[in-house]
């Protein structure tokens, strides 16, 4: 459920900070950041980019101190601002103008809205029927033969129909390969001039390991603030699913909702906090039954500023 809170506007910065960064004014750390992202943009069309690796969290992350000489001072985050300098052309402008896709180089969502990893999931989206069934009697031989090395009878009644439902079950569990950011966002985007904090909470995610293949399930809660625009609420979940059902670890799950978010809707801020069960700790190997996992991803002003960062904890409950 969305949930908005009153902003004391003494802790959210100011908005030419995210202005000035949304704009590309030229500072020299902007200016250096964009550079180095146009060379960014050099890959080959066929390269994908890697997942997000930019450290989520700003070292210098201060207690907020609103003193008026440290506010000039605030550093912008790294990530953010590298970000919101380095795309040009957003999925919203994208979403909005019927032109050809453009290049944005965003280290989570490609130029055509797929994201990362995206080598063999092109195929995936745009093979024909006929592909489409060899693929599958493709998998079906591979859960046969595993059958097989597991020392069971595929041939026997209960497990004949087996080696279909797997890789049936396989496809749809990630199927977040083949959705499109672009198409997911589907132009819900609101011009509201609001900026007050929005969170949708508890918003349930299965993913797959992929060192196992065996599920992680939990809890999503993201968070943000907008510069203007805000977003159709059920996008938020929406967009968590889209890198839910792939093959994933919770880290970078959890980094690339965020950074999605970010690049999609450049808010002053958005935050993601997530906590798992994880089936291979929980069925195999550790065996801890009761062990969750939380991962977290603060950027923009939640990264920047303690105040904000601790009123969306409480708000989601995790500040107990
Ligand atoms: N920010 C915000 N969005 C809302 C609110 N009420 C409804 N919405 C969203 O308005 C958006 C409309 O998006 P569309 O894609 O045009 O509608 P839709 O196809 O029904 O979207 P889905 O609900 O995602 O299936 C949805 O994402 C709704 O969740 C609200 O109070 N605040
Ligand atoms: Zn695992």
């Amino acid at each position: 459920m969305a949930q908005e809170t009153t902003r004391d506007d003494s802790d959210s910065p100011s908005g030419s900070f995210v202005s000035s960064i949304a704009n590309g004014t030229n500072t020299k750390k902007e200016k250096k950041n964009k550079d180095k992202s146009s060379k960014k943009r050099a890959l080959s069309s066929g390269e994908r980019r890697s997942s997000v690796s930019k450290p989520a969290r700003d070292p210098s992350d201060k207690p907020s101190d609103d003193s008026p000489s440290k506010k000039k001072k605030r550093k912008t985050s790294s990530t953010a601002a590298a970000i919101a300098a380095a795309v040009p052309s957003t999925i919203t402008e994208e979403a909005s103008s019927s032109t050809s896709v453009t290049r944005s180089p965003s280290p989570v969502i490609d130029f055509d809205g797929l994201s990362r990893p995206s080598r063999g999931t092109r195929e995936r989206l745009e093979e024909t029927e006929a592909q489409k069934q060899e693929r599958l009697d493709k998998m079906k031989g591979a859960v046969r033969t595993l059958l097989e090395c597991l020392g069971e009878d595929p041939d026997r009644e209960g497990l004949l129909a087996t080696p279909e439902r797997y890789a049936k079950a396989m496809l749809f569990l990630t199927k977040g390969y083949q959705e499109n950011v672009r198409d997911i966002v589907n132009g819900a985007i609101f011009q509201e001039g609001h900026n007050e904090m929005v969170i949708v909470k508890d918003i349930e995610v299965f993913s797959m390991c992929e060192h196992h293949l065996v599920p992680f399930t939990g809890k999503m809660h993201i968070g943000y603030i907008p510069s203007n625009a805000v977003i159709g609420i059920s996008k938020l979940p929406r967009i968590a699913e889209l890198f839910a059902r792939r093959l994933q670890i919770q880290e970078r799950l959890t980094k690339e909702v965020a950074n999605a978010i970010m690049e999609i809707l450049k808010p002053q801020g958005v935050a993601v906090v997530m906590e798992s069960s994880h089936l291979c700790m929980v069925m195999r190997g550790v065996e801890k039954t009761t062990s969750s996992t939380i991962t977290s991803c603060v950027l923009g002003c939640f990264e920047s500023r303690e105040k904000t960062r601790s009123e969306f904890l409480s708000l989601i409950g995790v500040n107990r």
